[in-house]
């Protein structure tokens, strides 16, 4: 599996490995000892899936406050997303600063989403299913999200239309006004 490095501190790419054959194929879609040796050590407690149901559905950007905040290892296992993690870390050199890949059931790459990242997606095909690993339990009250279309983020969506959005997602405040309690931590 190849871990490849972003332009944010923390957010990773990864390219599992693909073994096809007369049969169709095979993947590791997660090794806690790969990460390992690559210095991310994580324990993962929780796996999540959701469907979205028409192209430009949008959900985010969300991100649990701590003592809750989550790491996340996302991939798309139908379909394909564009797939975004945010810098909200106070303090931090890249705050605001944001990362767009697509992820796709073709592709098989995975986002790893560090805590401190507000994390969203939007669907680029006619559905997507997308699947991911958490390393802290869900926590409503510590349940927050930022606008989709923040200013000062400045997301580049892969589509220019008004997506499609929980009641939740539409009523998000802005950067600026959201609650967050992450600080950044020099390594
Ligand atoms: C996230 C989550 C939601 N739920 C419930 C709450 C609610 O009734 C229903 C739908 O929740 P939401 O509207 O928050 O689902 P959704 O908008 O898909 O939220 C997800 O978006 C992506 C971008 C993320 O990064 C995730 O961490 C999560 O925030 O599922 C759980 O029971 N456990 C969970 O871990």
């Amino acid at each position: 599996m190849k871990i490849i490095d972003t332009n944010l501190e923390g957010v990773k790419v990864i390219e599992p490995v693909v073994f096809g054959d007369h049969r169709g194929w095979f993947t590791e879609t997660h090794s806690y000892s790969k990460l390992k040796e690559a210095g991310i050590d994580l324990n993962f407690v929780q796996d999540n899936q959701s469907f979205s149901a028409a192209k430009g559905t949008l959900r985010g950007l969300h991100y649990q406050l701590n003592p809750k905040a989550q790491t996340k290892l996302v991939r798309c296992t139908r379909g394909a997303i564009f797939d975004v993690a945010v810098d909200i870390r106070k303090g931090s050199p890249t705050f605001g600063k944001w990362y767009g890949i697509e992820l796709s059931a073709e592709n098989k790459k995975q986002l790893l989403v560090p805590r401190g990242f507000a994390h969203g997606f939007m669907t680029i095909t006619e559905d997507a299913e997308v699947q991911y690993k958490v390393d802290n339990d869900y926590a409503p009250d510590c349940d927050r999200g930022i606008i989709w279309n923040d200013s000062t983020i400045g997301v580049q969506w892969p589509m220019d239309i008004e997506p499609i959005l929980s009641e939740k997602d539409q009523h998000a405040p802005s950067l600026e006004e959201a609650e967050i309690n992450f600080f950044y931590e020099e390594k």
